[in-house]
């Protein structure tokens, strides 16, 4: 399914943000690996969230879902045995599960999306279960994924921290049920570190204890630790409603979106200051950004690293700000649904947009007179893009036509509805 995103010089009204994806995966995980029922109330929905209820389910757990919460009873540390497990295009999901998976016998995680996940790299995380003794097989690194567990005791671990910061967050929920105390060092630098502060905050929720250094560099694990069955309550997400402010902020707009916590640990919170620092008139209070954008915005430059799943969002903003903008410290992007630089910069560039790549930097020549558009789109199968590409095409001269949009249920199905809502432009073409 195709989308065409139409020049909408305004956008108003008011929405709920949709429920975040990574307290959404983190919470389902927890809930499994207790013995007993929790419960999460307001879980996201989307292909990402649905391949975790998937996994949990296919190794024992029980789901039970009404429209407000979703019951789980868990399998605590014995998975059942399967022989398969589908992640569809979820990185995180892939690399948690892996992870679990070493308390399997056999377990294969296919490859159904070869020309996305099956191309994104998992040698970091394959080398840690290696220390801890289990048997990957993979091809180079990549899906089709064999793990032979069963025998992993915990001890010392190293991970590097280059590339994700999944492949942490993986030991980090698997080596408190280990039967030994696990020591992690992580090597080289850590990306996208902040999500690292929502696995640590789940996990204590989960009543896991885990001594972390301050830098997040260095972990003590105690073994034989128990989930515990709780109730959680998974708060709005910020990567997807940064598309949304995104575009208030470049159209003449009063959009309202409610549910965007001040105090959260997701670094894409940041969308609000450095659309604030573009000078984009807003206010955040009572856990509820409303943007009065006026179309006008000021170039900046910001280290993308803090924010990693809101600098495609941040980028489309800056497209039509006044001057060079410039978001350092993203080379990871390079390793996601797509490349995030080298692709996303093609399609803004087809739309008329000036841009420019580093090799861990996306540099951004802001035209304030707007941008031509008229053309078609390449989703690269990566919902961010197709949320980005959204932005810049409401405030192009000439329809965006974005090829494959439906790979934007990834995170965010109700986006295109969402927009709708707001007054956008939008419509589904077969
Ligand atoms: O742990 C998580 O849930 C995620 C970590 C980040 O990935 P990287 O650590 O690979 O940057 C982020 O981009 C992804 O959407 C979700
Ligand atoms: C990169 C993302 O997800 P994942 O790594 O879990 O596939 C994302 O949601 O933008």
């Amino acid at each position: 399914m195709d989308v065409i995103v139409r020049p909408t010089p305004s956008l108003q009204g008011e929405i709920g943000a949709l429920s975040s994806k990574n307290y959404t995966t983190r919470y389902l995980l927890t809930a499994a690996l207790a013995d007993g029922k929790s419960t999460i109330y307001y879980p996201a929905h989307s292909e990402d969230s649905d391949a975790m209820r998937r996994c949990i389910a296919d190794l024992g757990a029980v789901l039970e879902e009404d429209d407000e919460k979703i019951v789980i009873t868990g399998f605590g540390s014995h998975p059942r045995s399967v022989k398969e497990l589908n992640v569809g295009n979820a990185g995180a999901v892939l690399r948690f599960m892996m992870g679990i998976a070493s308390l399997c016998p056999d377990v294969t995680f296919v490859n159904t999306y070869p020309d996305s996940l099956g191309k994104r790299p998992h040698d970091d995380l394959i080398d840690a279960l290696g220390q801890l003794g289990v048997r990957v097989e993979h091809r180079e690194g990549k899906l089709p994924i064999r793990i032979q567990g069963g025998q992993a005791k915990g001890g010392k671990i190293q991970v590097s921290g280059s590339v994700s910061s999944q492949y942490l967050s993986a030991l980090l929920f698997l080596t408190p049920l280990l039967e030994e105390d696990s020591e992690i060092e992580v090597l080289h630098d850590l990306k996208s570190k902040v999500v690292v502060g929502q696995t640590l905050e789940v996990l204590q929720e989960a009543g896991i204890v885990i001594h972390a250094s301050e830098d997040y560099m260095s972990f003590r694990i105690p073994g034989r630790q128990s989930y515990q069955p709780r109730t959680y309550t998974v708060q709005g997400d910020y990567p997807g409603s940064a598309a949304v402010l995104a575009a208030a902020a470049v159209t003449n707009s009063d959009v309202t979106i409610h549910r965007l916590k001040e105090q959260s640990k997701q670094g894409e919170r940041a969308i609000v200051d450095v659309l604030r620092m573009m000078e984009v008139p807003l206010t955040h209070e009572n856990d509820t950004v409303i943007v009065k954008g006026n179309g006008r915005l000021k170039a900046i430059e910001f280290d993308g690293d803090a924010a990693t799943d809101a600098v495609l969002a941040m980028v489309a903003a800056a497209v039509f700000a006044e001057g060079t903008s410039r978001f350092y410290n993203v080379e990871n992007l390079r390793y996601k649904e797509c490349d995030r630089i080298t692709d996303y910069l093609n399609e803004l560039s087809k739309a008329g947009a000036h841009v420019e790549e580093r090799q861990a930097e996306i540099i951004v020549h802001g035209r304030p007179e707007g941008v031509e558009g008229g053309v078609e789109i390449n989703a690269h199968f990566d919902h961010r893009v197709i949320m980005a590409l959204t932005v810049v095409g409401l405030r192009a001269q000439k329809p965006l036509l974005i090829k494959d949009a439906h790979h934007v249920a990834k995170s965010y199905p109700q986006y295109f509805d969402h927009l709708e809502t707001l007054g956008a432009s939008v419509e589904w073409v077969k």
